[in-house]
């Protein structure tokens, strides 16, 4: 809001290396999205427990925010704890490429 996140300026971009780092409980980051969420303070206050964001940590936890099925208003939430983003070289390790070929695991 008062922070222009997707201005074009004033993005801060962390090296994957760099969020890696952050996977203790001294210092939590999580990737949603190719956004870097400093979720350090947030720990005990989420909802649904510190555990699931620690296994995350350091790491990319799209996937996992995405299957909970986040409310619009942890999704605010999400913003306030936003410090930048993923560095454009660091996206490709993530985006999984639509390969929709044979039977892959199916969604359970
Ligand atoms: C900045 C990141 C996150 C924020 C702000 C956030 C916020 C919230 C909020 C507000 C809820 C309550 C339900 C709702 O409003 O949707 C919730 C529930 C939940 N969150 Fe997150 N969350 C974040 C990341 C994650 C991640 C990465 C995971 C999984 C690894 C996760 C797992 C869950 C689960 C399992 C629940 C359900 C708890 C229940 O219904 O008992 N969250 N989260």
């Amino acid at each position: 809001m008062e922070n222009n996140e997707t201005d074009g300026k004033g993005v801060k971009y962390y090296r994957l290396s760099e969020v890696e780092e952050r996977n203790s409980f001294k210092s939590t980051w999580i990737i949603i999205n190719n956004k870097v969420y400093d979720v350090t303070k947030f720990l005990e206050e989420h909802p649904g427990g510190e555990e699931v964001l620690r296994e995350q940590a350091g790491g990319d936890a799209t996937e996992s925010f995405e299957d909970v099925g986040h409310s619009t208003d942890a999704r605010e939430m999400a913003s306030s704890f936003l410090i930048g983003e993923l560095h454009p070289d660091d996206r490709d390790k993530f985006v999984k490429p639509p390969v929709s070929t044979s039977a892959q695991e199916s969604t359970r």
